[in-house]
């Protein structure tokens, strides 16, 4: 187990292992934070997470610096490069000290590419460093993207240099909770700047974190409906949502350890709903008369929180998640009772997860049809499809939203 440091190196080191796994092996900053920080303090493994994220959120305009002071091109995933990025985010992002930027970058190539790092990182701090707020989205998504206008990729770009808000949903009017602006009922926007837990009401379990675009596909659920099936539950934010509206909620997922923590949040709010681990696509019950399918996808939508789905996010991974979720629709349209309500959600980015999936799903399915998904919220309408298409750039003036595709489809009455 790696012995706590005070010099520093420990914590970069591990930024160097969470940015190669999400690079190299496709991993969740989540999820390879598990092993990369193992056995840090707290302060050195927060201090690892916050270098390798930055360093996702401006890996482009990053390469371009490093790119401009190498005599000969490195390989995307040498390590040389890797350091070099890291401690550039340190040295322009973090205002760490430039001394201790490469203190703690060289013991990282030692019996390795020392000299061409040393070399490097010398010339470019040498330099004014651009202050990167408004970084460069990785190309092939820049052009993936370009179809939803120039204004939505700018603002893409300004808001993955920013630091995003922090949304809590609260379980009902007269909770203790912090101070906000409200943007839609039970919402509140608080300083993002602090520790969630320290967050007046935390214990008494009045609220829960949950971006204003993650809450609406619940708000679509028709309050009338008495049953409900939340068909992929976890960790639970629109269970807790849809119990604290008044419904009978069934929560399914098929990952144990993620219901865990579902379980876990109903206990801290006090709110009741049944649990199930489950694979929706063999899950029976007797039809439910509404199913919120918040589909797993590429979450390319969330990119101001989880950078990393950026590069994760590839043609192949949408395809997959695409086929996954034609099968948990054709699922839920199973699990719903005529005239029901399906809602589907993806924090996706993507058409495969939204425009595209809706439309093949009509066409397979001509007992369903689209309802105008009102939110009634100032400034997130309908397409003209029906549909909501949250884009980057909405909201803007305060702080915007997730990226989410959101469908309301009911089924016609027998
Ligand atoms: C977008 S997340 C759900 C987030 C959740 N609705 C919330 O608001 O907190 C998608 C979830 O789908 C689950 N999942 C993936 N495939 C599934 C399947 N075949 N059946 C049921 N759940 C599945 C994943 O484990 C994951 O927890």
């Amino acid at each position: 187990m790696p012995r706590p440091t005070n010099d520093g190196t420990a914590a970069r080191a591990a930024a160097l292992r969470l940015l190669d796994a999400v690079l190299r092996r496709d991993e969740t900053l989540e999820h390879a934070a598990f092993a990369a920080t193992r056995g840090l303090p707290p302060a050195d493994a927060r201090l690892a997470q916050a270098i390798a994220g930055e360093t996702l959120r401006r890996l482009p305009d990053l390469d371009a610096l490093i790119d401009a002071k190498m005599a000969r091109p490195v390989a995307s995933d040498a390590k040389a490069r890797m350091v070099l990025r890291i401690a550039l985010t340190q040295a322009i992002v973090m205002n760490i000290p430039h001394h201790a930027v490469v203190a703690t970058a060289l013991p990282m190539v030692n019996g390795g590419p020392r000299r061409l790092v040393h070399g490097v990182l010398s010339r470019l701090l040498k330099d004014e460093l651009p202050p990167l707020e408004a970084p460069r989205l990785p190309e092939e998504l820049e052009a993936r993207w370009a179809h939803w206008g120039e204004d939505v990729v700018a603002a893409a770009r300004k808001m993955l240099g920013e630091r995003p808000p922090l949304d809590i949903s609260l379980k009902g009017d007269d909770v203790a909770a912090p101070d906000g602006k409200s943007l839609a009922p039970r919402h509140r926007r608080v300083a993002s700047d602090c520790t969630v837990t320290d967050l007046e009401g935390f214990e008494a379990g009045g609220w829960w974190v949950q971006d204003l675009a993650s809450s609406l596909p619940a708000r679509l659920v028709p309050a009338d409906a008495s049953t409900v099936l939340d068909a992929c539950a976890a960790p639970g934010g629109k269970t807790m949502q849809l119990a604290a509206a008044g419904h009978d909620v069934t929560a399914i997922d098929i990952s144990k350890r993620r219901l865990h923590r579902l379980k876990q949040n109903l206990e801290r709010t006090g709110l009741a709903a049944k649990h199930v681990t489950s694979d929706l696509r063999t899950f029976e019950a007797r039809p439910f008369d509404a199913v919120l399918l918040d589909a797993p996808c590429s979450a390319t939508g969330t990119f101001r929180r989880h950078p990393e789905t950026l590069y994760r996010a590839r043609p192949r991974i949408i395809e997959e998640m695409a086929a996954l979720q034609d099968e948990l629709l054709a699922a839920s349209a199973r699990l719903v009772r005529a005239g029901g309500t399906i809602v589907y959600a993806t924090c996706s980015l993507e058409r495969e997860e939204g425009e595209d999936q809706i439309e093949a799903f009509l066409s397979a399915h001509p007992e369903f049809s689209l309802s105008p998904a009102n939110v009634g919220i100032t400034g997130i309408a309908p397409t003209d499809r029906g549909w909501l298409r949250i884009l980057p750039g909405m909201l803007a003036d305060e702080g915007g939203l997730d990226g989410f595709f959101i469908a309301k489809l009911v089924r016609a009455a027998e």
